[in-house]
This record gives C-alpha cells, structure tokens and sequence, in this order.
C-alpha cells in the first residue's frame, strides 16, 4: 500500500455518501403521497428504505420504491455537502488512486444512465471514467472503500479494502465492533484516514 506497494486505492460509494439518496426519498414521497405515514430521516434505520416502509404498511414498500425508480430521480439528487469538494483532493493527492464504486438498483432503466450524468455533472468527465458500477463491490481491490451501508457482502468473502462506514441518517445508531472505523462526514478527517492506511 502507499508508495512502497503503489499507489494507495480508494473505493467511494455514491448513494448516501456523494448523492444525498435518503434525503430525496423522503421529499419525492411526502410530494407524491402527501397523506401518507412516512419514516423521517431522524428515525430511519436499517440500510433499506424500502424495507423499513414495508414494515410500516405493506404497500408502502412499492410506493417508497416508484418514488426512487422514477425518471430523473437519481439525476436530481443533491451532493451530499463536501463531498465534491473531497474528491477533487482526492484525484490529485499523490500517490493516491480513487474511483466511485455504487451499485446499479436491480430495475436500473433510469438509474444506471442518471448515475453517469449526475458524476459528469458534479464531478466532470475526469470521474466518469472512473465509475465502477458493480453489485458486488468484494470483488473489487482497493485498500479503503468509503461506504454507509452497514454491511458489504458478496463472492469474496475476505475483500482487500477496510471498509470505512460513512455516516447517514440509517446508520447513526449503529455501534461499530473494533478495529472497524467511521467518517462522520466529509467534515471529518478523511485525510487522516488516508494517511494511517499508508503507514500500515
Ligand atoms: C431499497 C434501497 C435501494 N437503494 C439503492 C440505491 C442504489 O441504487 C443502491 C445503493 O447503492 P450503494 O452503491 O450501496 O450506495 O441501492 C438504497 O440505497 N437504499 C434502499 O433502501
Ligand atoms: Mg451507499
């Protein structure tokens, strides 16, 4: 890792790390079904919102889900704050290698192409070749992987990245068991993270 093994690697998530994911579900649903109970982001919990509005009402599952799975859903959403910002450093820090590693909705009409175009629109194009689109991110080598779902399974069972938990409204809650780490925020230190991995 570092300058000694190359350059040191790093995985960022997209949804819920540099696209506020969470924040428009909720505006999309209160303004499509206005009436309707919903889950505010200060009691959400659990890495599926769709999952979580199941248990509060059977059909809401399906109706959270049209909310995400509509056109221009995920062209829409905002940056999560600092997190543009962040990754401008990170593409030209040396030594350093970073690419967007998210994963495609499994109905991916709108999703897959939205994604592109909303990194080309925040990031520019220099991140658009830098895009890793994958269901199973444990296949892919990195040395950290910045993420906020609690939980990253697949085919590898011992991935080469350390996962490093972003904080969201569904994952706040959550105790982390040693030596696993979080960033709170891209107003957290990031770059200390960075440095550690390149001491190891
Ligand atoms: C039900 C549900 C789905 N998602 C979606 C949004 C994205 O397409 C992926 C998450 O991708 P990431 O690379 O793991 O950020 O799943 C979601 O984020 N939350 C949900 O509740
Ligand atoms: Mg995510």
């Amino acid at each position: 890792m570092g300058s000694v093994a190359g350059p040191l690697r790093l995985l960022v998530d997209m949804d819920g790390v540099l696209a506020d994911f969470e924040g428009a579900v909720l505006r999309g649903f209160c303004a499509r079904f206005p009436g309707e109970p919903r889950v505010e982001l200060a009691a959400r919990r659990g890495f599926s919102v769709r999952e979580q509005y199941r248990c509060l009402r059977e059909d809401l599952g399906a109706k959270v889900a049209s909310v995400y799975e509509s056109p221009g859903f995920f062209l829409g959403l905002d940056p999560i704050p600092g997190a543009l910002e962040a990754m401008q450093e990170m593409l030209h820090m040396q030594d350093t290698e970073v690419f967007i590693c998210t994963s495609p909705l499994r109905k991916y009409e709108h999703c897959i192409v939205e994604k592109y175009k909303w990194v080309e629109k925040h990031l520019g194009p220099e991140f658009v070749e830098r895009i890793i689109l994958t269901r199973d991110k444990t296949v892919v080598s990195a040395d950290l992987l910045f993420d906020d779902k609690d939980t990253i399974t697949g085919a590898e069972l011992n991935p080469s990245w350390e996962h490093v938990l972003f904080t969201c409204c569904h994952n706040r809650h959550l105790q982390l068991q040693a030596p696993r780490r979080r960033l709170l925020s891209w107003a957290d230190d990031w770059k200390a993270i960075l440095e550690s991995k390149r001491r190891q």
